[in-house]
């Protein structure tokens, strides 16, 4: 078999792969109501509070998640796309972003300290600690990583594209996650998750691609929440 790459031709990973035949779920993650309404401007200034405060329970979970993958980049034998490095430059954005939310918070005047978890917030973050588990592959661990914040990546950055109405006083919300550089670096974990696939075992690929979607089940709840279905 002839693998050598052709010219003009993009080499297409398995993530890319999901995306497609997952198109309509991952839609469903990235143009949300919640985010239509930044974008045209008619979102509600209280389900923007929540989202903030519960997303800022969400990243505090987050942070050892992502702990958890440099354990598991540092032990696995091979590190020549440089894994480490890679994932410990997401932690130190991670410690900031802790900072910038409690900025944020203070500015739309919510008291973080007094946020309690609402039921969508604690189940995503019941599975990033399972998925934080020594039993859990550094291939799935990684390929949730890149996934949990492509949604965000694609959802911010639509706020920002052409023709947008984004209030102004959110664009600097859908700046952090929404600007070039951060599409960059999902693009490297894309490239790390797309790499430790291709060697993966068929286990390890299935095990991937439902937790791909269980990703983006979360995500869809958690905007739902944010938004304020009755229900929640
Ligand atoms: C619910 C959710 N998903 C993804 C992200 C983006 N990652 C880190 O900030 C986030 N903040 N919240």
């Amino acid at each position: 078999m002839d693998v050598t790459p052709k010219p003009g031709v993009p080499c297409r990973g398995m993530t890319d792969t999901w995306l497609k035949k997952h198109t309509l779920i991952y839609t469903g993650a990235t143009r949300h109501p919640f985010i239509l309404a930044i974008r045209d401007g008619t979102v509600d200034i209280s389900a923007f509070k929540r989202w903030l405060s519960q997303d800022y329970i969400f990243v505090r979970a987050f942070v050892p998640f992502v702990a958890s993958l440099v354990v598991k980049a540092w032990k696995k034998s091979d590190d020549s796309h440089g894994d480490v490095e890679v994932i410990l430059s997401g932690l130190a954005s991670l410690n900031d972003e802790i900072d910038w939310f409690k900025k944020q918070a203070s500015k739309w005047g919510v008291d973080l300290s007094v946020v309690a978890p609402q039921k969508p917030t604690q189940d995503y973050c019941r599975f990033l600690e399972n998925l934080t588990s020594p039993e859990v592959d550094y291939t799935v661990g990684m390929m949730a990583y890149w996934a949990i914040e492509t949604v965000y990546q694609d959802s911010f950055a639509h706020c920002l594209g052409e023709g947008s109405k984004t209030p102004p006083e959110l664009e600097e919300v859908c700046q952090r996650w929404g600007n070039g550089g951060f599409g960059n670096y999902c693009s490297a974990l894309q490239s790390i998750a797309d790499w430790c696939l291709l060697k993966a075992t068929d286990d390890e690929v299935s095990k991937a691609e439902v937790t791909f979607l269980r990703v983006l089940e979360y995500e869809v709840e958690f905007w739902n929440m944010s938004r304020g279905i009755p229900g929640y």
